[in-house]
């Protein structure tokens, strides 16, 4: 076992949700102003290896927007649906984030674009890498105390762009550690870190985190783990950073949760579900209370985890 700090343990709760949400692949997980758990998912749509073109454009145009309701809010306790919504909007959800309005913003990798409930960034269906397009953007963040908007942009860029709330460009940057400056490889997902300011990016394919200030985009620090393989799908902050790693060929690890300390980068914890395994952990969200949601786009399934006093107390 894993000699970690034991009062960071998480446990699968087993028994939730309690219902079938009927989920496609699942892209991304928010909390809402209310704690409510939004999940993002793909209803009956698929990112396959034919899903776009060299140019990166998207080649199932055909088949018309997700029809299912892409946007479920759910009950974090049992994982009943309270809302529902988000239909014909989307064609291949990744990234979803709230701000203090309960605006959901979004990513689509196959419209280029970033949505906010009633606000477009980008062109539909038109990738590119000036200021007003992206290419496949991966996720959002949100400064509640700006309105700032911070968009990981994304499989076919490699930059983070910085957005006023009313949408204007503001600026961008890319990776960290000049001066041999490794460029990201599928910025895949970021935070912000309200108390320290800054902006954490889960720099996929580098298999690492970096961490910059959110004002200036400048570099902080990085965090990059044996443990993590070669890829790092999602980050997301509590006061402690929670991250989850991926599939690598080249380095095959345990694919599971992280709990990191920022300050030391120390890993405090590892967990996964009691008796299936992550097959493609995409995206993690922790409530207030303690609990904490990992959605795996592989197996269409979202997961909670409590920490070991909570979860004898559930059981
Ligand atoms: O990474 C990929 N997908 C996941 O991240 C996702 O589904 O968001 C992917 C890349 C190329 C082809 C097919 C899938």
């Amino acid at each position: 076992t894993d000699d970690h700090d034991h009062n960071m343990k998480l446990f699968q709760v087993s028994a939730w949700p309690q219902s079938s949400l009927q989920l496609g692949q699942v892209s991304g997980l928010a909390l809402d102003s209310d704690s409510n758990l939004v999940i993002f998912h793909r209803g009956d749509h698929h990112w396959g290896a034919d899903s776009f073109n060299n140019q990166a454009r998207y080649q199932q145009r055909s088949l018309g927007p997700i029809q299912q309701s892409a946007i479920l809010v759910v009950d974090p306790s049992k994982g009943s649906i309270l809302k529902a919504s988000g239909r014909n909007m989307f064609f291949l959800p990744h990234g979803i984030t709230t701000d203090k309005e309960n605006n959901y913003w979004v990513t689509d990798v196959a419209l280029h674009q970033v949505n906010r409930t009633l606000m477009a960034l980008g062109e539909a269906f038109i990738p590119g890498s000036d200021n007003n397009h992206f290419c496949q953007p991966t996720d959002v963040a949100v400064d509640t105390e700006s309105g700032n908007i911070f968009v990981s942009d994304g499989y076919c860029n490699a930059r983070i762009i910085k957005f006023s709330a009313d949408g204007k460009y503001l600026s961008e940057w890319g990776a960290g550690i000049s001066p041999a400056r490794i460029p990201f490889q599928i910025p895949h997902s970021l935070v912000l870190l309200p108390d320290k300011k800054e902006i954490c990016v889960a720099d996929r394919e580098n298999g690492r985190i970096q961490c910059f200030i959110a004002e200036t985009g400048e570099f902080v620090k990085e965090i990059k783990k044996d443990e993590f393989g070669g890829e790092v799908f999602a980050v997301s902050y509590n006061g402690l950073i929670f991250a989850v790693n991926g599939e690598s060929l080249s380095r095959p690890v345990p694919i599971r949760g992280f709990v990191i300390d920022y300050s030391t980068k120390d890993i405090l914890d590892t967990f996964s579900p009691n008796k299936k395994e992550f097959k493609m952990p995409h995206d993690i969200a922790e409530t207030r209370d303690g609990s904490v949601f990992v959605g795996d786009a592989s197996s269409k399934s979202v997961y909670k985890f409590t920490t070991e006093k909570l979860h004898h107390s559930v059981k």
